[in-house]
């Protein structure tokens, strides 16, 4: 079966459900009458699937016959369709007098003057129902198989792409991923209690980037079917958004197509999108050289341009921001922590926290530190300057390979996420990054290079006292570390030239020996008491 009719609607969707199962009779329209009746009109967690249903009834909750999507659709009376939330492309940062805006059906990646462009909500919609709404809302919609809420990203739905049918996302049931709480490694080396990593890298193709290609494709599948121009999909990448871009569209059958620099991404982010059937570019220059021709190539032909230049991407990625919140109950982190390179991220988490301080969901926004690698350091470079003035890099290599990022797209994103959040800026030496990559696995994480970046602006923001040790601190861990694993093990090696390799742990050859094992086990054993 091609994989694209998996996501195919069937005739069996028109089946009738068991009459007793259409909806709740716990919600009660009078008893609350915004969260109730709203709830039961759009929200079909709330009614099908509510925590208020007793066990038996849950268990049978759709045919044997029905697949999630087709009981989704029998949902239709969507929140798009009941309360008209809407969204539309907005010149990023515009004055209150500019007009310009576009449907988000246009294929559109930059404003009239050649700026960034911004999915701007109808946020008087949304300001209908209030921040414990909201709340209810997500809360219920966590843990379930309901389609497409089971998705972290489409939770959140109408904060994210509210006009969309459900019929048309292609979700691989992103997000939700774990809040760590890093209680050796905050104890240890930080001299703190309340130290998190979000690990957005535990995901469906290993990195936070899922979490906006869930939204870009979704959004291409619903373009292809109204027949709009759009042969394939196509980006830049340093790893990861290729893998997470190939994985949704050969789920959905959409070609895709991505353009890699050459040798410099790690062998485990490479064949992810040739094992998805992507069409795969490796050429010879750095990701700017790539980012360049993708933008190029990508007005001239029918390719859908989905790098975080196209601010869809950043709807989604937002939402992990949002789940933060969520997974804390509503309780504002003091510090957020991102490793940054082409920058989009960094503001989708601004995005992602103002917007539920804007809705009434919590009442301030943590701080936002960006968090770069020194070989690759636009932004920090900038920052030290006192935000005087950009200039674009030549990154050298970094064993923070998805960072390697010298002429960022997002910068102007980045810079209005971190001076409207009291943000910082810091950088990473290769020695700190793999040092703080190597204590953070010693107790028990398995993290990624940039991770260890993200990890390194802790350390030096701890030791100058910026962060106090009972400041609710929250690490953002953006992909899995067994995707890099040769700098794990260069690291463990010693091999890296000019590098200490301070926390290294070498495997020990050893003869196929009794006495020979004893011998290094009681060595390690000793060593292990004398500590
Ligand atoms: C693993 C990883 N971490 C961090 C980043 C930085 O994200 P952004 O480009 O949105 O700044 C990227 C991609 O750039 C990445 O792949
Ligand atoms: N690290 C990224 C670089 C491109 O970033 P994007 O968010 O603009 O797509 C990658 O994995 O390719």
């Amino acid at each position: 079966m091609a994989a694209s009719s998996l996501f195919q609607p069937s005739p069996s969707s028109l089946n009738p459900r068991p009459k007793s199962l259409r909806t709740n009779p716990k919600i009660n329209c009078r008893a609350s009458p915004i969260v109730a009746c709203a709830s039961s009109t759009f929200d079909p967690s709330l009614t099908d699937s509510s925590p208020n249903l007793s066990p038996a009834v849950a268990k049978h909750r759709r045919p044997a016959e029905e697949n999630i999507r087709e009981e989704a659709r029998r949902h239709r009376l969507s929140a798009a369709e009941t309360h008209n939330f809407s969204a539309k492309y907005v010149p990023f940062n515009a004055g209150p007098d500019s007009t310009e805006s576009y449907s988000l059906d246009e294929i559109v990646y930059r404003s009239r003057s050649g700026g960034l462009l911004d999915v701007q909500h109808d946020m008087d919609a949304l300001k209908k129902f209030d921040g414990a709404y909201w709340r209810a809302l997500f809360d219920s919609r966590v843990g379930k198989t309901t389609w497409p809420y089971g998705s972290g990203v489409w939770s959140k739905k109408e904060w994210v792409l509210p006009e969309i049918d459900s019929d048309d996302i292609v979700s691989a049931f992103e997000g939700n991923s774990n809040l760590f709480w890093a209680e050796r490694f905050g104890k240890q080396f930080m001299g703190m209690n309340d130290l998190w990593v979000k690990h957005c890298g535990i995901s469906h193709t290993g990195s936070f980037k899922d979490l906006g290609m869930t939204v870009l494709v979704s959004q291409v599948n619903r373009l292809r079917k109204m027949k709009r121009p759009v042969v394939g999909v196509g980006c830049a990448s340093t790893g990861d958004t290729s893998a997470a871009l190939s994985a949704y569209c050969a789920a959905a059958g959409i070609p895709s197509i991505v353009f890699l620099p050459a040798n410099r991404i790690s062998i485990a982010q490479l064949v992810q999108p040739i094992a998805n059937g992507a069409f795969v570019l490796s050429i010879d220059t750095d990701f700017d050289g790539c980012m360049k021709l993708i933008r190029e190539v990508t007005s001239e032909l029918p390719i859908y341009l989905a790098n975080s230049l196209n601010s869809l991407r950043l709807e989604g990625q937002k939402t992990a921001a949002i789940e933060i919140l969520q997974q804390f109950d509503w309780e504002v982190p003091d510090w957020v922590i991102v490793p940054g390179g082409n920058l989009g991220n960094i503001y989708a988490f601004y995005k992602g926290f103002k917007m539920c301080q804007e809705l009434g969901l919590v009442d301030r926004i943590p701080r936002l530190v960006c968090a770069q690698a020194a070989n690759a350091n636009p932004l920090y470079m900038y920052y030290k300057s006192g935000w005087n003035e950009f200039k674009p890099v030549k990154a050298s290599s970094t064993f923070a390979s998805a960072i390697q990022i010298g002429d960022p797209v997002s910068i102007d994103r980045a810079v209005f996420a971190l001076k409207n959040s009291n943000g910082i800026v810091e950088e990473a030496t290769e020695e700190e990054l793999m040092d703080a990559m190597a204590q953070a696995d010693s107790t028990g994480m398995f993290i990624c290079p940039h991770t260890g970046v993200a990890l390194t602006a802790l350390i030096k923001l701890r030791n100058s006292g910026v962060i106090g040790p009972m400041d609710r601190t929250v690490v953002v861990s953006t992909a899995h570390g067994l995707k890099f694993t040769q700098s794990k093990v260069d690291y463990h090696s010693k091999v890296i030239p000019d590098m200490a390799c301070r926390f290294a742990n070498p495997p020990v050859d050893v003869k196929a020996d009794f006495g020979a094992v004893m011998d290094v086990l009681k060595k390690y054993l000793l060593n292990r008491t004398s500590e």
